[in-house]
């Protein structure tokens, strides 16, 4: 069972000073931030015992100290712990210092003097570094390991294929990640399962909060994001807090994030550049404690070469991207689905789960599936309505299928070309013996499936398999 988690960054970011009075203001300064993992330490010859417990990340570090200087500190550090990024935040301005600094290994050198917002910036951007470091070595590792760390996260996926496995170990790795992650795959696969289950494996205590953003204009995208204070446009009563606040410490997901207009696009930008957000009607920036999750079924990559979206910001959002392939990709996972669903379907319409025909399966593993696991969900509960009892009609499957792939034949601009691989056209013969093959492959080797397919009676197709034997 995973336990939910209070602290940010999943790593410590320990402040090591000799004075009480800069920790605090520091420690104060970062948890307005949302980094809430931190610890203090004003004995620099503690620092080291601190670090053998394994679970610091990151270290700012004062240069001046009794006992260890944070110089000899930095050199230590850097050769026992070379994981470990380092910042010096130091009383000194002195750039031969900083200098000597940064080639000792420290990622980042500020003065106390120096604005806090300043601080702040270079401290984010160095947990981010630290979190994607951490990302990479968690994949390496749990791609040598057939085995998940949390199954239970993806208990609503149902799911036997290898693909969707490996596409679970990449979410477990990036779960700690505060970076966005972008979820992609063609209606009706699961981007939004998907999207609950990073949410749980992210092991955040805050809330996943969801907003279809399609249809939405920048006014009702901003307010609904970011809310408003009392009298910021007319029929503004009252303050109300937008989403972001909402699913602080959480998750925001953010669906057909394809449908953004231009516009609300400059806004989520800054959003997840700055990490800050300014409500409406405020002059004062509030701090973003949530992670983004966005999906589309949309090929973002063609919307950015449209011009339709910002690459700046596609970049920002697929920093981890999650891509779920289609069901007719995955075809073993159909029979399992279908069980599902018809437990499901059943149980939900008081009935018993009704037994399936034979042929049943066969004929979805031959078909494309363009409306994904959405589809083959409302195939099941609409045959499951209209059921009596005993075998379940594949009746309202094949009208489902057959309209689908005529509205699908009626939709294609270009006709196929069945000939295009044969530079010479095969005889009759030849042509026959293809088709048999296929309607037999498709069929899974039954006959009465594949006369039909093949439009001859069942003796028919048996005489001919005959001949092809002998
Ligand atoms: N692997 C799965 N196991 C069980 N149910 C699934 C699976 N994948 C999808 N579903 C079900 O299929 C339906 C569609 O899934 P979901 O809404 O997550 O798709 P989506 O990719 O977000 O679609 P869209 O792009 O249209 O928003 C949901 O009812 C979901 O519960």
């Amino acid at each position: 069972m995973i336990q939910p988690v209070t602290l940010h960054p999943s790593f410590q970011v320990l402040l090591v000073d000799d004075e009480p009075a800069w920790l605090r203001s520091l420690s104060l300064t970062l948890e307005r931030a949302g980094i809430s993992n931190i610890a203090s330490c004003q004995d620099s010859r503690k620092v080291l015992p601190l670090l053998e417990k394994g679970q610091v990340g990151l270290i700012l570090l004062d240069l001046t100290m009794p006992g260890y200087s944070g110089e000899e500190l930095l050199e230590i550090i850097s050769e026992r712990y070379p994981d470990i990024m380092v910042i010096i935040i130091s009383g000194m301005n002195e750039l031969d210092t900083a200098v000597r600094c940064i080639k000792k290994g420290a990622v980042d050198y500020f003065v106390k003097t120096d604005m806090q917002e300043h601080i702040t910036k270079g401290v984010l951007r160095a947990i981010s570094s630290h979190e994607m470091k951490l990302v990479a070595k968690g994949m390496g590792q749990r791609l040598l390991s057939n085995k998940l760390e949390h199954p239970e996260a993806f208990d609503e996926i149902i799911t036997c294929s290898n693909s969707m496995f490996s596409l679970f170990k990449y979410m477990e790795s990036v779960a700690i990640s505060s970076q966005p992650v972008l979820v992609t795959g063609e209606s009706g696969v699961g981007k939004e399962l998907v999207a609950r289950a990073i949410h749980t494996l992210s092991e955040r205590r805050g809330k996943r909060i969801s907003l279809n953003v399609a249809g939405l204009d920048t006014t009702s995208f901003s307010d609904t994001l970011f809310g408003h204070h009392r009298g910021a446009f007319t029929g503004a009563h009252s303050t109300r807090p937008g989403l972001i606040e909402q699913a602080r410490g959480g998750s925001l997901f953010l669906d057909e994030i394809g449908d953004l207009d231009l516009q609300s696009q400059v806004k989520l930008l800054r959003l997840l550049q700055e990490g800050e957000y300014f409500p409406l009607g405020s002059d004062r920036p509030k701090n973003a404690q949530t992670r983004i999750i966005a999906a589309t079924h949309q090929d973002l990559q063609k919307k950015v070469q449209e011009g339709r979206f910002r690459k700046d910001l596609y970049y920002r959002l697929c920093i981890h991207n999650v891509h779920i392939p289609p069901l007719r990709e995955r075809k073993g996972d159909i029979p399992l689905l279908l069980d599902k669903f018809l437990q499901n379907a059943a149980t939900e319409m008081g009935k018993k789960k009704p037994t399936v025909p034979p042929e049943l399966l066969t004929h979805l593993k031959n078909y494309s599936f363009p409306g994904n696991i959405r589809e083959l969900q409302g195939m099941v509960y609409d045959a499951v309505s209209t059921h009596k009892s005993h075998v379940l009609s594949m009746q309202s499957f094949l009208q489902a299928m057959h309209a689908d792939a005529e509205l699908h034949t009626e939709d294609s601009t270009e006709p196929p070309e069945p000939f295009a691989q044969f530079e010479d056209l095969p005889s009759i013969a030849e042509c026959t013996v293809m088709l048999i093959k296929e309607a037999m492959k498709r069929a899974d080797d039954n006959q009465t499936l594949a006369s039909r397919m093949l439009g001859i009676s069942q003796p028919a197709l048996s005489k001919r398999l005959k001949q092809l034997k002998d």
